[in-house]
């Protein structure tokens, strides 16, 4: 939920919140104010009644006293005449008189208004039978009984209720002798409740109900008529004479109810007549449900007008969020934007416009370090990268500078041993070298139990074949007897130059047979040699002595046996083999 429909529905939520307690609290306080002086007008409409009617009575009883006086003296002058004439003008002056007579003591009618009901008996009537008595008497509201057909058309055809007043008349000697007896039309009591209802401006559902002394309606809605109600307000005005209450009656509704009783006013003493007024609470509290309902009105009214307060405040609020919101995205995506807008809308946007700008400013310029850093670091890789490879060429070109020293030192070094084991004239092993792989022959040959044999020679008169053709053509000679040597022998064998123009060759696996036959086959090639510096006639022979190695000797011990026999062949004439005998 964004932040626009969240205000408007928080916004909302607590308009309805504020409206319902205020609408609940006017109209909890107009309610009570309403039913106080609903109540307190109610109890005073029915003051105003009682008293009128109070007074309204009394009026009329002391008219009928006065009345009385005048009846008494006109009798006493026997004028019926006048008596007629001031009966028919009370009841001309106050039309709610329906009619008034004099009784004699009897109970018979002497003189009445119109005439009516003279000569009739009344003397059985309660106003009559307490007035002869000398009871002044005020009778509760009854209906009509003798004067019903006579006065019913005046009525419009509604039943007659009278009120009765009768006084006792007396003569000089102060004897009763007749009794005064009015009816007065309670239709007067009708009049007087629409004149107070109207005068205090009770609404058209107030109803007001005059009870008598017996709780029976005297006066009120038809169907209460001459019916005896209970009411809380009966009994509240033994203890008050003036109040309300809201009480539920018989016919379900609930009332606000006013009540008063006034008792009697003067020398009237009344008829203990109660008055109730009445009206349904629900039309007492109309101008509650009015409110109530005007309430509901301007709470939604308040509501939408809050809710749009919140989304237009919101609106307000969140348009430079999203607008800083927006420019932060576009930031590093879109290349126009560089930095957040300057909004003003109010200071805690600018802040916040100024604290992010001023963060984007820290993240450049740590990005340039950054790129700068990385830019010299990248430098500095290459420079490494490169002195690296220049070490590593370098390094692969001392190494092969080094094998190549290597080789060269090995082969240094093997042709200073081929120098130093090998004899520079003929090619062949030189003297250390024969003593050192001679005796190891020896070893082995041991070993392995193989025979071995000795050749010793050396060539003939050589000094004289120096002498006469030089000591160069001496060397090719010499050279030629090497070459014939290695041609000759085995490569297991050893041949070396052991002296100037001496030799000697070690024989491996070689008996003293194999040993002959070599000797033999020596002998024949020196003497098949040619050479360019010396005449094909002169021929170069040498002295061979051979030895059988005898296998507790060593290698000194062959050859000097070997040359001790070559000796032997120099001496018997050179130029054969002597083999030294084991
Ligand atoms: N050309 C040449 N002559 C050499 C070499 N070495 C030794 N001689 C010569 O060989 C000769 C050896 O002479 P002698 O020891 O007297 O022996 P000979 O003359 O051969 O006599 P017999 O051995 O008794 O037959 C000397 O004259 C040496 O100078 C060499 O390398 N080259």
């Amino acid at each position: 939920m964004n932040l626009k429909l969240r205000w408007f529905v928080t916004f909302a939520a607590w308009a309805v919140v504020l409206t319902t307690v205020i609408s609940v609290l006017l109209t909890q306080v107009a309610s009570n104010q309403i039913r106080q002086q609903a109540g307190n007008s109610l109890a005073d409409v029915a003051y105003q009644m009682s008293d009128k009617l109070e007074r309204g009575m009394f009026e009329r009883y002391r008219d009928i006293q006065v009345a009385a006086s005048l009846v008494a003296k006109l009798q006493l002058e026997n004028n019926t005449e006048g008596m007629q004439r001031l009966l028919n003008r009370l009841q001309t002056t106050y039309s709610d008189y329906a009619w008034i007579g004099l009784t004699d003591a009897e109970g018979k009618v002497l003189v009445a208004t119109q005439d009516l009901l003279e000569g009739n008996d009344v003397s059985d009537r309660p106003w009559f039978r307490n007035a002869i008595n000398d009871i002044s008497y005020v009778g509760d509201v009854h209906p009509a009984l003798l004067l019903e057909e006579a006065l019913a058309a005046e009525q419009g055809g509604e039943p007659l209720r009278f009120v009765d007043i009768a006084i006792p008349i007396r003569n000089a000697e102060g004897d009763i002798t007749g009794v005064l007896g009015s009816h007065l039309n309670w239709r007067w009591g009708r009049e007087l409740e629409s004149s107070v209802i109207n005068t205090m401006k009770l609404g058209g559902s107030a109803e007001m109900i005059l009870v008598g002394n017996d709780n029976q309606v005297v006066l009120g809605p038809k169907e209460l008529m001459e019916h005896e109600i209970s009411s809380q307000a009966l009994e509240e005005l033994s203890l008050n004479n003036s109040g309300y209450l809201i009480e539920t009656w018989d016919n379900g509704v609930t009332y606000v109810v006013g009540y008063a009783q006034n008792r009697g006013y003067r020398d009237y003493e009344g008829l203990d007549w109660k008055v109730i007024v009445r009206q349904p609470l629900r039309d007492t509290f109309a101008p509650v449900t009015e409110l109530r309902k005007n309430a509901i009105l301007v709470s939604v009214v308040v509501v939408i007008l809050f809710a749009f307060i919140g989304w237009f405040s919101a609106e307000r609020i969140s348009r430079p969020l999203l607008e800083i919101t927006a420019a932060a995205r576009a930031l590093g995506n879109d290349p126009r934007v560089n930095k957040i807008p300057m909004l003003r809308d109010y200071p805690e946007v600018n802040d916040l416009s100024v604290a992010l700008n001023t963060l984007i400013q820290r993240v450049d310029d740590k990005q340039r370090q950054l790129t700068q850093l990385n830019e010299d670091l990248d430098h500095k890789v290459r420079r490494r990268t490169k002195e690296v490879l220049k070490a590593n060429e370098d390094l692969k070109y001392e190494i092969a500078e080094r094998r190549k020293a290597q080789l060269e030192r090995e082969k240094l070094i093997q042709e200073l041993e081929r120098q130093a084991s090998t004899d520079a004239l003929t090619g062949l092993a030189n003297r250390r070298y024969f003593f050192e792989h001679g005796d190891r022959l020896l070893k082995r040959a041991k070993r392995q139990d193989q025979p071995i044999s000795m050749l010793m020679f050396d060539l003939d008169y050589f000094k004289a074949f120096n002498d006469e053709f030089g000591h160069a053509a001496g060397d090719e000679v010499l050279v030629a007897v090497g070459n014939l040597i290695l041609g000759t022998v085995r490569e297991t064998d050893i041949g070396a130059r052991t002296g100037g123009e001496e030799f000697a060759v070690v024989l491996d696996s070689t008996d003293l047979e194999g040993a002959e036959m070599l000797a033999n086959r020596l002998h024949r090639g020196l003497n098949s040699l040619k050479f360019d510096s010396i005449p094909d006639d002169r021929t170069v022979t040498m002295s061979l002595g051979i030895a059988l190695w005898d296998r507790e000797e060593n290698l000194e011990h062959l050859l000097n046996r070997a040359d001790k026999v070559m000796y032997e062949a120099k001496q018997k004439g050179r130029n054969q083999t002597v083999t030294a005998s084991s």
